[in-house]
């Protein structure tokens, strides 16, 4: 079994667990309720190249990270920072992240939520919008196609953005045969959990200009984001390097300065 599949494994039973509590038709309804989803796509679509920046306490690859017992005031942090999206982790098992994370952090900012899961199920879609995610994140490589588009389809019926995960080129494909419109280039193998930064660079130029491009994972500070951009990336999404940094504003203001300097690499849309 690959570690994606393990990770799954687990997912699936802690949603059946959640599913046991609250009734598919109760969330749906439930959710019709919050306030509407924000427009992530004419943020990421800003000139300058942007940061999204990820409440993170564990990885399978690293183990602890951080304890972030505030999750709320780290996405303080990054706000004031300038990031223009804030990730939130709430798969439990292997991340040690909750959804009352991601309740926490919406009551807390105002700019953008990305609900980062493994979404295997409308279900989670729409428990995610119920906890103010106005981003979905969705994995290709845990998906079968029709399970893909079923699931995309679904997070634009509700008028949120799905950030659509791709390692491969034929990953690529299927996420733009799916009709995403955002794609992430993880650097890191979901299978393996090896990084390799050079993923975005061989496959962002294969995607189509319009396609809003975030490369993922592996950002230590400015230049990798400068060599992402140099690539194509219209956002960068970064965890560890910002909840190991003591000082998470200043370091995801030092990633933002550089994504909107005039010598910053960007694409011209
Ligand atoms: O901590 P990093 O290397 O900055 O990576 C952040 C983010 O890309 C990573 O957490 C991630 C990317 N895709 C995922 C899918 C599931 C869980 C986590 C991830």
């Amino acid at each position: 079994m690959t570690v994606l599949e393990s990770i799954l494994e687990g997912v699936r039973e802690d949603l059946a667990a959640r599913e046991a509590q609250l009734s598919f038709d109760a969330v749906k309804e439930q959710a019709t309720k919050v306030s509407p989803p924000l427009d992530v796509l004419s943020v990421l679509r800003a000139p300058s190249v942007g940061v999204i920046a990820e409440v993170k306490r564990r990885s399978p690859s690293k183990g602890q990270l951080a304890d972030i017992p505030e999750p709320a005031e780290l996405a303080a942090q990054y706000e004031a920072g300038g990031a223009q999206v804030i990730s939130v982790l709430t798969e439990q098992r292997r991340f040690g992240g909750s959804l009352a994370d991601l309740d926490a952090v919406r009551a807390k900012v105002k700019i953008p939520l990305l609900r980062k899961d493994f979404i295997v199920s409308p279900y989670q879609v729409h428990e995610a919008r119920l906890h103010g995610a106005d981003m979905v994140l969705l994995i290709v490589a845990a998906l079968e196609q029709n399970a893909l588009v079923a699931l995309l389809d679904r997070v634009e019926s509700l008028g949120m953005t799905a950030l659509v995960e791709v390692h491969t080129a034929e990953e690529a494909d299927r996420a733009l045969e799916a009709g995403a419109s955002v794609i992430g280039v993880n650097a890191r193998n979901l299978h393996t959990l090896e990084v390799d930064k050079d993923v975005f660079g061989r496959i962002a130029p294969g995607l189509p200009f319009e396609t809003i491009k975030i490369a993922e994972s592996g950002v230590s500070g400015p230049g990798d984001l400068m060599a992402y951009a140099g690539a194509g990336a219209d956002a960068v999404l970064v965890g560890e390097s910002l909840v190991t940094s003591g000082d998470p504003k200043a370091a995801v203001n030092k990633l933002v300065t550089a994504g909107s300097h005039p010598a910053c690499p960007r694409p011209s849309r």
